[in-house]
């Protein structure tokens, strides 16, 4: 399984988010957090946004979606070409129907588990999923602190998928950083959302080149 990195938007400079996608070329995926004021608090943008920044840009679309109501808004956004649709299973009242129609729409399913949340009640429901998102800081914004204590959380869903025998990717957001992505890696983690990380680097690409290849090292082991 490859180790992919995705670049939070959050933090950039969000009034030229083409730009901005634009400085991150050596990425894998561009990570788009939706927020609507409501099941996060924080307001960032929607479809109409997401569907005209996918006009403009190669790299395939990570949404994470962190609203109310996934259920109804979350397939337009794999209409819209979005590679993968993450919602969170907090706010979702049919995860498994839910990633039935994001599938069909051609995109890879993604549940998101916020730091309280377990992954135990979703084990036997792995298949529907092409990824889990084990969220790293509370949702809602960047620049906080990676929560190690989630660690036990990605092994466990690791060592789940891999007793399965399945391709699920699993994704860690919030916190990661060259001080914290070794640990994600190595407690099974292959794909990480960075936003501070990227961004406030002077050369996001070169950012990027290096934490792949942390992450990489370590995933290995
Ligand atoms: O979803 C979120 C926050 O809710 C993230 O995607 C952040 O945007 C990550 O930012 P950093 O923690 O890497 O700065």
């Amino acid at each position: 399984m490859g180790i992919l990195i995705s670049p939070s938007v959050l933090n950039s400079d969000l009034s030229d988010l083409a730009g901005e996608v634009g400085r991150i070329s050596a990425a894998d995926f561009v990570h788009l957090d939706v927020m609507d004021n409501h099941f996060v608090p924080n307001l960032t943008f929607g479809l109409p946004v997401v569907e005209r920044l996918l006009a403009r840009t190669e790299l395939p679309a990570d949404v994470h979606l962190m609203i109310e109501d996934p259920d109804t808004w979350a397939p337009a956004f794999a209409e819209a070409g979005a590679r993968s649709v993450t919602f969170h299973v907090e706010a979702s009242s049919a995860p498994v129907r839910l990633a039935r129609e994001l599938r069909k729409r051609g995109a890879r399913a993604a549940i998101a588990l916020k730091p309280g949340t377990g992954i135990e009640p979703y084990l036997d429901l792995l298949p529907e999923f092409d990824m889990v998102l084990v969220m790293t800081v509370e949702p809602g914004f960047g620049g906080q602190s990676f929560i190690d204590g989630t660690l036990p959380k990605i092994r466990r869903t690791r060592d789940a998928i891999t007793a399965l025998g399945a391709d699920i990717w699993v994704q860690v957001d919030g916190g990661v950083s060259r001080t914290t992505i070794a640990g994600a890696a190595q407690a099974g983690a292959n794909m990480f959302v960075a936003g501070s990380a990227v961004y406030s680097a002077d050369d996001p690409n070169a950012e990027i080149t290096a934490l792949r290849e942390l992450a990489d090292a370590a995933y290995r082991g």
